[in-house]
């Protein structure tokens, strides 16, 4: 079964984050929207803050965050116990930060990258599974040293 897929953006990644929705539907992906709805104004940060957490508590789920760079997003979602997010602005990034990291969230800059860009980057992140051994100790280590502060 495939992934619940926890989504958020800031005013600024809005219409990405709408173009992503569509496409994960079209691929039958189950999709939670945290907000922000429409274009005013808004704090990133909130928005970080309610998908981390929805990822947080469910380990099924990942989450997507879009911001204008993806970086104050990525930071805050950082913030949130359990949270392995990574900002990707390339393809083999997508891919490396499941693979080697486990990332749980994926944070993109609508300023920065396409929307079919960030289709692409998505598609790649979901399919690529954690590989596990040396990786899953480095990764134990990174929450290990949350979890001991
Ligand atoms: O990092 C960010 C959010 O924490 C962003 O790139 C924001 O989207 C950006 O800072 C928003 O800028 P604006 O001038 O308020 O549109």
């Amino acid at each position: 079964m495939k992934s619940t897929i926890v989504i958020g953006s800031d005013h600024a990644g809005f219409q990405m984050k709408k173009f992503i929705i569509k496409k994960l539907e079209e691929a039958e992906y189950a999709v939670e929207d945290k907000g922000t709805y429409d274009e005013s104004s808004v704090d990133a940060g909130i928005y970080a803050a309610a998908v981390g957490e929805a990822v947080a508590a469910d380990p099924q789920k990942r989450g997507i965050l879009i911001c204008g760079t993806g970086i104050g997003m990525s930071m805050m979602a950082n913030k949130v116990k359990g949270i392995r997010a990574s900002l990707v602005s390339d393809l083999f990034s997508a891919e490396m930060t499941r693979a080697h990291n486990d990332a749980n969230v994926l944070c993109m800059g609508a300023r920065i990258i396409s929307n079919y860009m960030a289709w692409e980057f998505a598609q790649k992140w979901l399919a690529t599974e954690h590989l596990g051994g040396k990786y899953a100790k480095r990764v134990q280590a990174m929450m290990d040293y949350e979890n001991r502060r």
